[in-house]
């Protein structure tokens, strides 16, 4: 048991995902796993463990931004053993050709926030998911038909922000989308020596102000969590 997670060793299953929205971790749990037991309701961020194709898996609500995603990623590896742990988020497009309902898999995260920058001074260290987990991301959703982008992403600690020209340059530079967490994800995964991938849906275009329907929104949503799950199966 952790200050925020009131889970026994043994509770939690090495491969993790992670949403931001632990009423979407409460939704995989009941939609894509098997005998799923709720082992975390602290603060109301829930956590699950259950079967998917015969083999354990968890999911574990974030919240929102790096403070608290860190949190939990933190303890998921440091007190639980986990050694998978596959972000489920939602992003916003910069990209003209990047489209609502896109599934993008993040291979890197630029961000604002001073993490690193405060713990690494003088550094402006690249946080980079796992190869082998973005590999395999990116052949599982191909096979089930999917258009996975992959690239950059920008996480940032402001949802309501002032800077779309920030946005914009970071745009000109390759950067795909913009969400919360999925920097310190991959930092806490190479500090601590396990695999992090984050996988995400475009819910919006910032530029555009385009947004996806609810409905359209769990569709693709639908989608995201079977590559995320397939992708986490030894
Ligand atoms: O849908 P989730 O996983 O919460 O992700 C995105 O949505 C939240 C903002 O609305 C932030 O957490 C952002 O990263
Ligand atoms: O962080 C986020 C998530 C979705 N859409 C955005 O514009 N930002």
């Amino acid at each position: 048991m952790t200050v925020h997670i009131g889970a026994k060793k043994g509770d939690i299953a090495e491969a993790v995902l992670l949403p931001g929205d632990p009423l979407r971790a409460k939704y995989i749990a009941e939609n894509f796993l098997e005998n799923a037991v709720c082992y975390n309701e602290v603060r109301g961020m829930l956590g699950f463990t259950g079967l998917y194709k015969g083999q354990r898996v968890s999911v574990q609500g974030t919240g929102m931004g790096i403070p608290s995603a860190g949190i939990y990623i933190h303890e998921l590896i440091n007190e639980f053993g986990a050694t998978d742990l596959v972000r489920v988020g939602t992003c916003g497009a910069i990209q003209n050709d990047v489209k609502v309902r896109d599934v993008i898999v993040a291979q890197a995260a630029c961000t604002d926030s001073a993490i690193n920058r405060n713990a690494y001074p003088g550094i402006d260290y690249a946080p980079i998911g796992s190869f082998e987990l973005i590999k395999k991301a990116y052949e599982v959703g191909t096979d089930q038909g999917l258009h996975i982008r992959v690239g950059n992403v920008f996480s940032s600690d402001v949802f309501y922000s002032d800077g779309l020209d920030t946005l914009k340059l970071l745009g000109k530079l390759g950067v795909l989308a913009v969400e919360m967490e999925t920097a310190v994800l991959y930092t806490l995964a190479a500090k601590f020596g396990v695999r992090g991938l984050s996988i995400l849906t475009v819910s919006d275009h910032v530029m555009t102000g385009e947004q996806t329907t609810s409905q359209e929104r769990q569709t693709t949503f639908n989608q995201m969590i079977e590559v995320a799950l397939d992708t986490v199966l030894k």
